[in-house]
């Protein structure tokens, strides 16, 4: 393992190479320790050898770019209060986490997949799956997403096999949960610096340097591809660590279907990203691996040494963890978009009003 030296501008985030797991045996099974005491202590790490170009990882950064520049026009008519899924574009300061408003605009694809039949007994999740929305005036938006959406999503099933051998499963402990339709949700995110204006109708209520609040992605695993500015950061024990972007890495963030299915052996991540200085901006592309929406997600068989280890998910009365996948996306999703549930979700918000 790498470890990168802890300062101001290095965090103590592990990097783990990938191409380790094609290497002699010895150092494999170092690797899978490595990659065990990593998530257990982080929740994080820095992933290298993951095989995607990057040179696509750059013209999907250009690409983003390019739709953030768009006129305001343009990025509304995908607005995401216009999908009952969750697809679409956000303006700044209209997304929320813990309460307050998020100082960023992103626009969230998910799974290309038709929506799904809906009868009075259906559980409200099924509404999360359908199509989402395309801005006509960047049509090689949707082809460059859509490639990166199952690249990540090969490299995060890969993580996630080699994460069941270092916990001594078998390699296809996750399948059962993932299926053959997981969750999978690609964001383009831009968080704009401290000196940009707000829209006079924004919601008032950032607390100044919020880019996304403190929070834990409620999949099974995140992979963060950042651009040049930092700001991400990684809850430890000592604290905020700063988790700047690093060339040719990924992040990869545990998230809360983990923390269920490991009964608490590893806690999901939470972390935070705060607005860039002014002057500058910072560009994101996040891909959250989820699961089957209609599992619900069991404790998996630990070996007794790690059983022994387990703490059990952690209980915030402010952020239930759910079994059920639906339910725990959906919880999510209508907690950081009150506009999407007031319009699509009426009936769930009114109910637990
Ligand atoms: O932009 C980032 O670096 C992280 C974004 C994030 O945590 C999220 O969208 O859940
Ligand atoms: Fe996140």
């Amino acid at each position: 393992m790498t470890a990168l030296p802890s300062s101001a501008e290095r965090p103590p985030l592990p990097l783990l190479d990938l191409a380790r797991l094609d290497g002699a045996a010895a150092d494999r099974a170092l690797f899978l320790s490595e990659l065990r005491a990593a998530i257990r202590r982080f929740g994080a790490f820095y992933v290298t050898g993951h095989g995607v170009d990057p040179a696509f990882i750059d013209s999907v950064f250009d690409l983003s770019r390019g739709f953030f520049a768009l006129p305001e026009q343009d990025k509304l008519s995908i607005e995401m209060v216009n999908s009952p899924h969750f697809r679409g574009y956000t303006r700044a300061g209209w997304e929320r986490t813990r309460g307050l408003a998020d100082w960023r605009e992103q626009v969230d694809v998910g799974a290309e997949r038709p929506a799904l039949p809906q009868g009075p007994d259906s559980p409200p999740w099924v509404r999360l799956q359908g199509p989402n929305q395309w801005p006509k005036a960047l049509p090689e938006l949707r082809p460059a997403v859509l490639r990166l959406q199952d690249q990540l999503t090969a490299v995060s099933r890969r993580i996630l096999s080699t994460v069941a051998v270092a916990l001594r499963l078998p390699e296809d402990a996750f399948d059962p949960i993932l299926t053959d339709q997981p969750t999978q949700l690609v964001k383009l995110i831009r968080y704009p610096g401290h000196d940009a204006v707000p829209a006079a109708d924004a919601p008032a209520d950032n607390a100044g340097g919020q880019g996304v609040g403190p929070h834990k992605d409620s999949g099974l695993l995140t992979l963060v591809l950042q651009h040049r500015q930092s700001g991400l950061q990684v809850e430890t024990d000592g604290g905020w660590a700063d988790v700047p972007p690093v060339a040719g890495t990924f992040v990869v963030n545990a998230g809360e279907l983990l923390e269920l299915a490991t009964d608490g052996y590893f806690r999901a991540a939470v972390h935070r990203v705060v607005t860039p200085p002014a002057g500058v901006d910072r560009l994101s592309t996040a891909f959250f691996l989820g699961a089957g929406l209609d599992v619900r997600v069991p404790v998996l068989p630990l070996p007794d040494d790690l059983v022994a280890e387990a703490r059990g998910p952690e209980r915030d009365p402010l952020n239930p963890l759910y079994s059920s996948v639906g339910e725990n996306t959906l919880k999510s999703r209508l907690r950081s978009h009150p506009d999407v549930a007031r319009r699509h979700y009426a009936d769930l918000v009114d109910a637990s009003a």
